[in-house]
């Protein structure tokens, strides 16, 4: 560290040790949003100091800690460190009631433990386990189809889905039929674009067939997913605002009925909210995952074809187009249509 860094680190420590106002902001900063951090910043320096490397960690780390490695932001096209929204690592349901009052600490020297990201709030563990009914195989180790949660049986449902081992299960996370349960563990860091904003890249190389990340946000119903949309649609064109609700519409073999799910990463999501669309297809495929025992399917992304180190995450959002006059899509694919896939929610 250069000496006279180190001499205001020590300046700041002393200040800091004698100063219970400051002691607090270290509490308090990780939980402000990136205005209201700006705005305490603008009050006096010492806050500007202790509000700094509160930015710096949130960059450093898209997840807060939430997941196996950490997703750091880079961007070197404009003055925006890292983006906001609340980190959830799997799907959850939220009351509308306290939609609007919900905060996360984020750039904070503690981490988050997983099942503190929404304090109050079930772990990914108890949310999968249907009431108290306990369902699962009772493998100790689940080797192919002698498992009964391998490859699914039963409903034609299960065709559309893939199964999973889940927590009422006899084996345990080392399971091999739990490719998606883990969490984020190839190395994602998210990149600024001057046309698409920010955009997920593969920090490694990524064999076909491996899991990528699960698209993780608001459970939400149709209703509200239609509300919400028209919203995002009036802030798009007006502020070049950035959505990331999904909806995801599987059809059953029989064809008689649809199995739909709205998942709205916009203000609560994960690292799948930063993956851009490609009219190619792009290198990802979407799989719903059921684990066994889980009221809902989770959307997951796997690995397509091989991927190399650096090269950016893509899928296709549809083939629909609706509007003619829809967002401009620039996935510089051979193949690009000039227009994002649009559709009625
Ligand atoms: C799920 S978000 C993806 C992350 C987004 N780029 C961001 O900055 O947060 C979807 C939004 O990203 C942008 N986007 C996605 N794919 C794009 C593409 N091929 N060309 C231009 N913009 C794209 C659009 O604004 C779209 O509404």
């Amino acid at each position: 560290m250069a000496p006279c860094k180190r001499r205001q680190q020590a300046v700041d420590e002393v200040e800091s040790a004698h100063n219970p106002f400051l002691q607090c902001a270290e509490l308090i900063l990780p939980w402000l949003t990136p205005q209201e951090l700006a705005a305490v910043s603008l009050t006096s320096a010492s806050l500007r100091r202790a509000s700094l490397p509160v930015a710096l960690r949130r960059s450093s780390d898209a997840s807060r800690g939430l997941e196996p490695l950490p997703v750091p932001f880079r961007n070197a096209v404009d003055s925006r460190p890292y983006a906001y929204f609340l980190y959830t690592p799997s799907s959850r349901v939220l009351s509308p009631l306290n939609d609007t009052l919900l905060r996360q600490s984020w750039g904070s020297t503690r981490t988050l433990a997983r099942s503190t990201a929404f304090p109050g709030r079930p772990s990914r563990e108890a949310v999968d386990v249907v009431g108290d009914v306990v369902l699962g195989c009772d493998c100790e180790r689940c080797e192919g189809h002698d498992c009964a949660c391998w490859g699914g049986k039963g409903g034609e449902e299960e065709e559309a889905v893939v199964t999973e081992c889940g927590a009422g299960c006899g084996c345990g996370a080392e399971c091999g039929n739990r490719a998606s349960q883990g969490g984020v563990e190839v190395r994602l860091k998210i990149v600024r674009d001057k046309k698409k904003g920010w955009c997920l890249l593969a920090d490694q190389a990524i064999d076909k067939g491996r899991f990528v990340c699960e698209y993780a946000g608001e459970l939400l119903t149709t209703k509200e997913a239609r509300a919400r949309q028209k919203e995002y649609d009036e802030l798009a064109t007006s502020r070049g605002f950035s959505s990331a609700l999904l909806v995801v519409r599987e059809h059953l073999p029989s064809g008689k009925a649809c199995l739909r799910i709205n998942i709205d990463a916009t203000k609560v999501g994960n690292v799948g909210r930063f993956i851009n669309h490609s009219c190619d297809g792009g290198n990802l495929s979407t799989v719903l995952v059921r684990s066994t025992g889980a009221l809902l399917p989770r959307l997951c992304f796997f690995a397509s074809k091989d991927i190399q180190q650096g090269e950016e995450l893509t899928f296709s959002y549809g083939e629909i187009r609706l509007r003619s006059n829809g967002l401009q899509c620039c996935c510089g694919a051979s193949t690009c249509l000039g227009i994002l896939p649009s559709e009625h929610t």
